[in-house]
């Protein structure tokens, strides 16, 4: 697989908490652009949102982040990365992906480096066009839902969805309730970036949703198989979901329809 263009898969989300559904995500993605021959996927990412995003019973990302660690130890290749979380406030989307895309290619150079710097350690018989490193693609990758919240009014600015798609590319996993074909078709950005989103249908059906998790402890209910143990173990050591922590940012908006709706904010761009 030598050849092909190396990508890696950034997803976004509260992640309140990982579930088994989070990381089949990446798995699922990985496939996808296997089977397309023509990218190899080297490395995935969960960023959890930071806690000013604003959204109800969102915990505290040092939790968010842990349980991802958590969950992501038998994983050889995802890793989660709490740059967006550690961030003085919430960070649009876009901006995420322009760091990610940064590091990776300073990952990247530095490696040309070496590898320039000891010419000799080349398996021998590499042919010259095999020693030209590809630079690496970054993709975003989410659930259909998230695709379709891009036309909630003031959530998503235009230009923002525009490089999301144009520079960098998107995964999309289907999710029972939301059509992203259809939905791409009736977007005319969408449409002409079509050939950047890459839409994967889980046939294994799997509607696990991290709100009906978080339900099902508040009640005391089991999730084991659900989401991993070493997370389950760390919720209940922690005391993490309870009826006060679901009624944290209840009535607030989210923070991107605050600082783009200019009802809720008239000073804001
Ligand atoms: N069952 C699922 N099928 C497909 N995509 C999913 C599924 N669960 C989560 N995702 C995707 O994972 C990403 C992170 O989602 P998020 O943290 O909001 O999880 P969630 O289960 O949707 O939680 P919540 O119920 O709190 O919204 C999003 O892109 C979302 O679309
Ligand atoms: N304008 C934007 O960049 C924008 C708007 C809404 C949500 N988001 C992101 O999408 C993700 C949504 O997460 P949830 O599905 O858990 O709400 C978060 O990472 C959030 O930061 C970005
Ligand atoms: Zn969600």
């Amino acid at each position: 697989m030598k050849s092909r263009i190396p990508v890696i898969l950034l997803a976004c989300g509260s992640f309140n908490p990982t579930t088994n559904m989070h990381m089949r995500l990446f798995e699922l993605a990985r496939d996808h652009l296997h089977q397309t021959g023509r990218y190899r996927v080297i490395e995935g990412i969960m960023s959890p949102v930071n806690d000013n995003y604003g959204k109800k019973g969102l915990v505290s990302a040092r939790h968010r982040v842990a349980m991802a660690k958590l969950a992501l130890e038998t994983s050889d290749w995802i890793r989660v990365d709490p740059w967006e979380s550690e961030q003085e406030t919430w960070t649009e989307t876009v901006k995420v992906l322009r760091h990610h895309y940064n590091e990776s290619l300073r990952v990247f150079q530095s490696k040309e480096f070496m590898r320039n710097k000891h010419p000799t350690e080349r398996s021998t018989g590499e042919s010259l066009s095999c020693q030209q490193s590809v630079l690496p693609e970054l993709k975003l990758l989410c659930g259909a839902d998230f695709l379709q919240t891009f036309k909630t009014p003031n959530l998503w600015k235009e230009e923002d969805i525009k490089e999301i798609v144009e520079k960098f590319g998107l995964v999309c996993i289907s999710r029972a309730g939301s059509d992203p074909s259809q939905y791409i078709q009736e977007s005319d950005l969408l449409t002409k970036f079509q050939h950047n989103i890459f839409l994967v249908k889980e046939w294994i059906q799997n509607e696990i949703s991290a709100t009906q998790i978080r339900s099902a402890l508040c009640r005391g209910q089991s999730v084991k198989y659900l989401i991993p143990d070493s997370v389950i173990a760390y919720i209940a050591h922690h005391n993490i979901y309870t009826e006060e922590s679901e009624r944290k940012n209840e009535g607030d908006f989210l923070q991107p329809l605050k600082l783009h709706n200019t009802t809720i904010n008239p000073l804001s761009d």
